[in-house]
């Protein structure tokens, strides 16, 4: 544990959507240069948790602290990747120019061009390696690069929390490969503090430190030796599963597929 103090802290987060209860409980901290998985299978609350992070959601009850402070007032400290943008192949933006909005691109007008912007868009570009496909339009590019672009956008303001959603869903395993490398790289660089939802923690065990595991609401979080422990899991779904560790992948499975939803559990697992 560092004596730094916690870049995201969460505490006792209770969230409630549509009068129904979607997260309960909820508490982790990160610090700088720790990268912390947030795992969990379709419906666990992943999107709810990052958007409450975000600002976008309000809590029923427990804090978000950003740098020791609500999150909307920290807004610039974080960049944010959404899960599934798309963009039309004819969209007449450049990816140099797509990075160029994360600047200030919510400011109406055209973005104007200097010295100062320049060089943030050329280190972000080239944070990501995306120097190669600068110039192009985003629209043309594969979706590795496309995720890569989205990427730049959030760093460009120099974020020291990374928060990205889904980002390994579409893609292939070598793009997936090279993300979660990226995704080190930022880390062990820029200390950086990296947040990543996915329904599959196996790509990420070469990066990640901390887990945030997501079962209907709940959570089990911490180190990750200390989260993927077969008490601290069955405990979590409400029956008991086995923790496999088998070629350097995690596989969680129910002890009795009787009680247990195993088409959800595999879906978690990565089957
Ligand atoms: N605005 C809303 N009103 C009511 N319920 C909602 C709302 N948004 C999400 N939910 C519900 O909250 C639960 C969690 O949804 P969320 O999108 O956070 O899950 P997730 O883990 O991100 O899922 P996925 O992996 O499918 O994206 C789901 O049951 C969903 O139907």
């Amino acid at each position: 544990m560092t004596n730094q103090r916690a870049i995201l802290a969460v505490a006792d987060l209770s969230v409630d959507l549509g009068g129904r209860s979607i997260l309960r409980d909820v508490s982790f901290d990160l610090h700088p240069g720790q990268l912390c998985a947030l795992i969990g299978e379709n419906g666990a609350g992943k999107t709810t948790l990052l958007r409450t992070l975000l600002g976008l959601i309000s809590q029923r009850t427990g804090t978000v602290m950003i740098d020791g402070e609500a999150p909307r007032k920290h807004r610039a400290l974080v960049g944010y990747v959404p899960q599934k943008i798309t963009f039309d192949p004819d969209l007449p933006l450049r990816t140099r120019d797509l990075v160029r909005l994360g600047l200030d691109g919510h400011r109406l007008g055209l973005p104007l061009w200097n010295t100062r912007t320049h060089a943030a868009v050329d280190a972000a570009l080239q944070a990501v390696g995306a120097e190669d496909f600068a110039d192009r339009r985003v629209g043309e590019l594969s979706g590795g690069q496309q995720q890569r672009a989205v990427i730049a956008h959030a760093l460009v303001r120099k974020p020291r929390l990374l928060i990205l959603d889904e980002p390994l869903a579409n893609l292939d395993f070598g793009s997936a490969n090279a993300l979660v490398d990226l995704l080190g790289k930022l880390i062990a660089q820029q200390q950086m503090t990296v947040l990543v939802t996915a329904h599959d923690m196996n790509p990420l065990i070469p990066v990640m430190d901390r887990l945030v595991y997501l079962v209907d609401g709940r959570a089990a979080t911490g180190k990750v030796a200390e989260v993927v422990q077969p008490e601290v899991l069955s405990k979590l779904y409400g029956y008991p599963v086995s923790v496999l560790r088998h070629g350097g992948r995690i596989l969680v499975l129910p002890d009795a597929p009787e009680n247990a939803d195993v088409a959800n559990l595999n879906r978690c697992a990565g089957h």
